[in-house]
């Protein structure tokens, strides 16, 4: 397993410039008629870039999913505010999902191409960034 320690240290130290560089970059007009999904091998190649981020196939259409424990559904819906925020300052959108009161899950795809483009991982980069540990559950048991 020689090799693949190798490998996975290599990804390890090119992962944190990687992010920087994906969570500055900035969301665009994805109404192109140019603008296609990634294909799978593209999307899981990124995916260490982001890898609070589970890839999904949902039908076909390639998604990110990531899901949290609020405090409370109050927090949830600020947790939304925060989000909100960010996806109109990007002018891309996430579904939110708040569920069972305090579980929140956020899919992110680019609907106008009905699978993942890079703009979906820039904005999985910055939700990563968002300061939201006060809305947040200390344990998922909680
Ligand atoms: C012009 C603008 O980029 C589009 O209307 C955007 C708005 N936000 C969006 N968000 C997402 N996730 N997918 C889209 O296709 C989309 N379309």
């Amino acid at each position: 397993m020689h090799h693949n320690n190798q490998l996975s240290s290599f990804s390890t130290s090119t992962q944190a410039s990687n992010d920087l560089d994906l969570s500055t970059k900035t969301c665009v007009p994805c109404n192109s008629k140019e603008m296609k999904p990634m294909t799978e091998d593209a999307a899981h190649s990124l995916i260490p870039q982001v890898s609070e981020w589970n890839l999904v196939n949902e039908g076909g259409s390639l998604k990110l999913t990531r899901s949290w424990k609020v405090k409370s559904f109050n927090k949830g819906l600020e947790f939304f505010r925060v989000i909100a925020d960010l996806a109109e300052a990007q002018g891309h959108h996430p579904d939110l999902h708040l569920v069972g009161w305090n579980n929140v899950t956020i899919e992110i795809w680019t609907h106008s191409v009905g699978g993942l483009t890079e703009n979906d991982f820039i904005l999985a980069a910055k939700i990563n960034e968002l300061n939201v540990h006060g809305l947040l559950r200390k344990k998922a048991s909680d």
